[in-house]
């Protein structure tokens, strides 16, 4: 039987994501305190009830969702803490939290980044920096926009975690009239699959807005999924099977959809925007940017055979045009 005391939850972020997920947690019996950095976008939606910045069409519900901007207060009497904020501004957005914070909670990252400082993985980050014991932490992973969330259309999502008992809870949250999520025991190689797919986008977007077309895109992503396997094998070695959607089903979505951030953020790479172009001709982030910096740093130490993530690198940090660039991948795909 299900308890009818609404379970306590922080958000921590402002954008798309943590907008979509106070849409899917409002459709259950749970009391969500929201974190904003932005006063006048949190003062926007006590007065009107939604987000001014990112999905405006989503109401809010007053009567379960308090909007707040002092973390403190966001996270103070939360069970779990959901983190959805761009990896790249996490530390930033918690800043003044120590692991006494944190104690007895649950940490579940919607986030698909790497911590650009250390270049670790959030759940690993927040182990280290909080004391978050391995069964507190948790992932949401899967092929879900949350463009498409805000219209109700019929999503997964996967909810990993070490062990299965955290990820059978979140993933209780999470389940809704338009949304399925399940449990999985591979943290570590959801997370990485999970910020890997975001610069394999960046590809798929490169080659777009240069002119490649869907017959390339195809053997970029089957070439992509190996590569993916490839390396989260060495990186986390343990027996998973990379056809489930938090792996290929995440990897299609943000491959093929116009949604994608990082798919439009390649595009524009493709067309000849420079960088900096790039991002402030998009109101959101694109991971796979700052993520493909940590992912070619930690395979320094790996030299696991990876030309796609190699070639996206070297066009966002090396200055090398996106033109020669996929000429030479071209030739080391199959
Ligand atoms: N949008 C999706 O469909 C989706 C789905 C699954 C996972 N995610 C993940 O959720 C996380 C959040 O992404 P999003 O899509 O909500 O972001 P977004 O692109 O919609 O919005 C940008 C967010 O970054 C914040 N931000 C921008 N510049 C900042 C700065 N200098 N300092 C602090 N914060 C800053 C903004 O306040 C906003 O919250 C990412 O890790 C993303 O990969 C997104
Ligand atoms: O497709 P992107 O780049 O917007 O990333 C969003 C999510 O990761 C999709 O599951």
């Amino acid at each position: 039987m299900k308890s009818s005391t609404p379970v306590k939850i922080a958000m921590i972020g402002g954008g798309s994501w943590a907008t979509a997920l106070i849409k899917i947690l409002s459709e259950g019996n749970n009391s969500v305190r929201w974190w904003l950095r932005s006063k006048t976008d949190a003062d926007h939606i006590r007065q009107f009830h939604h987000n001014r910045s990112y999905l405006s069409d989503v109401q809010i519900n007053p009567r379960k969702v308090k909007v707040c901007t002092k973390i403190r207060e966001a996270i103070r009497d939360a069970d779990f803490v959901i983190l959805a904020v761009p990896a790249a501004f996490i530390a930033e957005a918690l800043t003044g939290l120590t692991p006494t914070h944190f104690a007895g909670k649950h940490v579940v990252s919607a986030i698909k980044g790497m911590i650009p400082a250390t270049n670790q993985l959030v759940t690993d980050w927040a182990e280290e920096t909080y004391n978050v014991p391995k069964d507190h932490l948790s992932c949401i992973a899967g092929p879900c926009h949350a463009e498409e969330v805000a219209l109700e259309k019929q999503s997964y999502l996967t909810i990993a975690s070490t062990g299965n008992e955290c990820a059978q809870r979140v993933s209780d949250l999470l389940t809704c009239r338009f949304v399925q999520a399940s449990p999985l025991n591979d943290l570590y190689g959801v997370e990485y699959s999970a910020v890997m797919k975001n610069i394999i986008a960046l590809a798929c977007g490169i080659t777009h807005g240069l002119g490649y077309g869907d017959n390339f895109q195809a053997v970029l992503v089957s070439n992509a999924m190996q590569e993916i396997r490839r390396f989260v094998d060495a990186v986390y070695p343990m027996e998973r099977d990379l056809s489930r959607s938090a792996y290929l089903g995440d990897l299609l979505v943000t491959a093929y959809s116009p949604f994608s951030r990082n798919r439009t953020f390649g595009t524009l790479i493709g067309r000849g925007y420079t960088i900096q172009s790039a991002q402030t001709e998009m109101n959101m982030i694109a991971e796979g940017y700052y993520a493909v910096r940590s992912i070619y740093a930690i395979n320094s130490t790996y030299q696991v055979r990876m030309p796609i993530v190699d070639a996206v690198y070297r066009i966002l940090y090396e200055g090398a045009t996106p033109t020669a660039e996929m000429a030479l991948l071209k030739g080391k795909l199959v």
